[in-house]
């Protein structure tokens, strides 16, 4: 850590909404009690007001004369936020992304200290830790003005409450869980009711807690009990067990073949040599079984970090990370800045998974991220995946990656079989077939469970008017507004807009309007006609928009209330249903032929993850695919030989058109209210950036983004790619200085994305 003495010359702030420099300042006034070290926050001047910073570093001098350096106003904290590794790696990857280092440092901490507020204080009452461990003040609760803050407040103690684990460390607080009884928390206090009485309400160590894969004694029969590993399984956590130090490896297991259960072993194993672990998820929403079984096997205190959770919430969640009171650390992409001070583990589950990469502000890939991370730390890194990215496949094949796979689904489950159903010429009930009704026939006859996949919500995507053709199209996009029947309204899926159902046609007051094509809500309506009495489910974002609705709804599905899902790709998303027997693709054919280079490895992604929920547990599965394009080689391949043979001739095409990841890609993106404005500046960019860039860079463009114009903004992109990362980063660090100081027109509003995933 960084000290200094007050008379220190120079203090080095990352100012908030400033530009993208850091600003040199004087100590605050000298005899304060604090002295100033890197990683506190502070007040100081700036402009005509006062903004917050956070010091980044302290030194001797400064390359201004002292006479034009202003002083700090005040010190925010006692100590620092952040630590010099965590600061390190925060601007690190402020630097690689192209962003200004207070947004990337103040993107780190929890949202409420981008203000001058003092951090919650754990000394204080209210927020001590029991004697057991618990990080969670009882009285805090019993003060919690209303029941909504005391479930936010027990919401944020990952395990939950439920956990029989918990028990233990709330042993001595079973008075405090009285009393929330009385609050009406009647479900989570009957644990209260014994907390303390059984043998388990001796404190266990919260800073090193035994290893336990065992399960709570009240746990129901069949849950996960942490089975037997089987040979892959194993060799796969001993290897990565026996690293010592960085090393990154790729846990490459087709769907079931229980990478989960490597994690947790893993997991175990770090925590019990004292380590924390951080386990990154793309959506922990969609997830909400992977949350609950880390809970059930892990009995160390765990913080779960993720955007649902309310900004105290959050913070708490932090603190604990950042306290190492916490020993994992569950959470989606922002949780890669936890502070963590053990640090010794990092998990990236669903590595391929777009949600992994912020898309504005701070545009990071937590996955690339991490294995930065893992590096700084000195520890292991894991990204997992059963169709892992392309990029994490050619690294692995370069050696910088090891790759262990995982062959077979683990237990008694067998590989689904997937076949093509060819729909050319066929009659389609509102897009199913006459070969995936008749099997749905079958399958739910026998008992089973149906998955209808379908990728587009709402009830249809264009509403059309019958006598003189008008569209529904969107008034501020390029886009067609869809029709949501369930609220009677015209819903635009890119800028938001809303419009009540038109009875008649705007155009020519014809009432004979007609919905085009299908989404989700339309093929609710025939299956429940189709199949009237099946109990069917719906899962998208509209039906799943109540908070707790998708986790009633899919351990609804888990207990057999439903015999057909039907969703969009929230289904797709390492659910475990063991009852499912058939899957249905209803149209696979717009990832075939997407304008996007990544839109054929998406599309393998997708229908592979999607097929993985078939036959999980004894019964065998089948997955059915309608397709227009049956012999497409890249949809042959993947059926025929596998994800891994579709990533190996997806990497040669890549190989032969110099993509990612054979190249590096940086992509500027400008949007304007007036047309020609984005295209114009990003003209001036290209002009700017030739003469600084070596004649290996190429410039693609500018050129109109593909949906050119977009919640009323034209929008127009220009994208550089280099065959070597480095001369990518280094044509950024001097280009882009220059281009916050070009004069662009005001209401042009541009941005860099590092790595993107989306081109379009
Ligand atoms: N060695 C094993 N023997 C028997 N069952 C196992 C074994 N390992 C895991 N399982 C079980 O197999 C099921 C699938 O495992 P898990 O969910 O971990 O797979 P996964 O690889 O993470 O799947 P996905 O990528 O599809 O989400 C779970 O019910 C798990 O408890
Ligand atoms: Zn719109």
């Amino acid at each position: 850590m960084s000290t200094a003495q007050t008379t220190t010359a120079c203090i080095r702030v990352a100012v908030t909404s400033a530009p993208a420099d850091l600003f040199d300042y004087l100590p605050p006034v000298p005899g304060g009690p604090v002295v100033p070290c890197a990683g506190m926050r502070v007040l100081v001047p700036f402009g005509r007001g006062r903004r917050v910073g956070m010091i980044t570093s302290v030194a001797a001098t400064s390359a201004l004369p002292p006479d034009r350096l202003k002083r700090i106003d005040a010190l925010l904290d006692r100590t620092p936020l952040l630590t010099d590794g965590d600061l390190r790696f925060v601007l690190w990857a402020a630097r690689y992304y192209q962003c200004s280092p207070a947004e990337a440092l103040f993107s780190a901490i929890p949202a409420r200290l981008r203000r001058p507020e003092p951090v919650l204080d754990p000394a204080a009452p209210g927020w001590r830790a029991t004697a057991a461990g618990a990080t969670l003040a009882m009285a805090d609760l019993q003060r919690a003005p209303r029941q909504r803050d005391a479930l936010g407040l027990l919401r944020s103690q990952p395990a939950g409450l439920e956990d029989g684990m918990l028990r233990q460390r709330l042993g001595d607080c079973s008075a405090a869980l009285r009393a929330l009884a009385s609050k009406g928390l009647v479900a989570r206090c009957r644990i209260a009711a014994d907390a303390g009485n059984g043998p388990s309400a001796s404190a266990p160590n919260a800073e090193h807690p035994p290893p336990k894969s065992a399960q709570a004694s009240d746990q129901a029969p069949n849950q996960d009990t942490g089975p037997e590993l089987n040979t892959e399984q194993q060799q796969a956590v001993d290897i990565i067990a026996q690293q010592s130090g960085f090393g990154c490896f790729l846990l490459d297991g087709v769907t079931g073949s229980g990478k989960t259960e490597v994690y947790l072993r893993l997991i175990e194993g770090a925590l019990a040599q004292g380590r924390q672990v951080l386990v990154l998820v793309p959506e922990i929403g969609l997830t909400p079984q992977l949350r609950e079984r880390f809970a059930r096997r892990i009995a160390a205190p765990m913080a779960v970090l993720h955007s649902a959770l309310g900004e105290r919430e959050r913070e708490l969640a932090w603190q604990q990370a950042a306290s190492g009171r916490a020993r994992l650390v569950l959470g989606t992409r922002s949780a890669i800045f936890t502070p963590m001070p053990a640090l010794g583990l990092l998990i990236v589950d669903e590595e391929h998974d777009a949600s992994l990469k912020q898309q504005d502000g701070f545009r990071y890939s937590a996955r690339d991220l991490a294995v930065r991370r893992g590096q700084l730390a000195d520890s292991p890194v894991v990204l997992g995946s059963a169709t892992p990215s392309l990029e994490t496949l050619f690294n692995a094949r370069e050696g910088r990656y090891r790759r262990l796979a995982l062959t077979r689904r683990a237990g008694q489950a067998a590989d689904p079989d997937i076949r093509l159903v060819d729909i050319r010429g066929q009659y389609l009930e509102t897009g199913l077939s006459h070969a995936l009704l008749t099997h749905m026939d079958q399958q739910i006859e026998a008992g089973n469970q149906v998955l209808l996949f379908l990728n587009r919500r709402g009830f249809s995507p264009v509403l059309t008017c019958h006598d003189c053709g008008w569209v529904s199209e969107c008034n501020h996009c390029d886009a067609r507004m869809t029709l949501h029947r369930g609220r009677d309204q015209l819903l635009c899926h890119h800028c938001g807009l809303t419009q009540p159902r038109p009875l008649r046609c705007p155009c020519c007051e014809s009432p004979d309007l007609r919905p085009l094509g299908q989404g989700t809500e339309r093929v609710e309506d025939t299956l429940r006609k189709r199949f009237a009495g099946v109990p069917l489910a719906r899962i998208d974002r509209d039906s799943t928009r109540r908070k707790g609705e998708l986790e009633r709804l899919l351990a609804a599905a888990q207990r057999g209330d439903y015999r057909i899902l039907l969703g969009t790709q929230m289904l797709a998303k390492g659910h475990h249903l063991p009852a499912i027997t058939l899957v249905g693709i209803m149209d696979i054919d717009f990832g075939l032929y997407g304008t996007d280079f990544r839109a054929a490895e998406r599309m393998a992604q997708l229908l592979i993850q999607v097929a993985g929920r078939a036959g999980r547990a004894d019964r065998p599965g089948t997955v059915l695919v309608q397709t227009r394009h049956p012999q497409h080689p890249m949809l042959e391949r993947l059926l025929r030989q596998g994800y891994g043979s579709f990533a190996e001739a997806a990497l040669a095409e890549r190989a032969a058109a110099a993509l990612p990841p054979f190249s590096h890609q940086a992509l500027l993106r400008a949007d304007s209210p007036k047309a020609q404005a984005a295209l114009e500046f990003l003209r001036q960019v290209l002009v700017t950036a030739r003469p600084l860039a070596p004649p290996s860079v190429e410039f693609w463009g500018p050129a109109p983004a593909q949906m050119e114009r977009r919640a009323g903004r034209v929008r127009a992109q220009l994208l550089l790619q280099a065959p070597r990362r480095s001369q990518l980063q280094g044509l950024l660090a001097t280009l882009l200085p220059r281009l916050r100081a070009l004069p662009a027109p005001r209401h042009v509003r541009w941005s860099i994305d590092v790595d993107p995933k989306d081109l379009y």
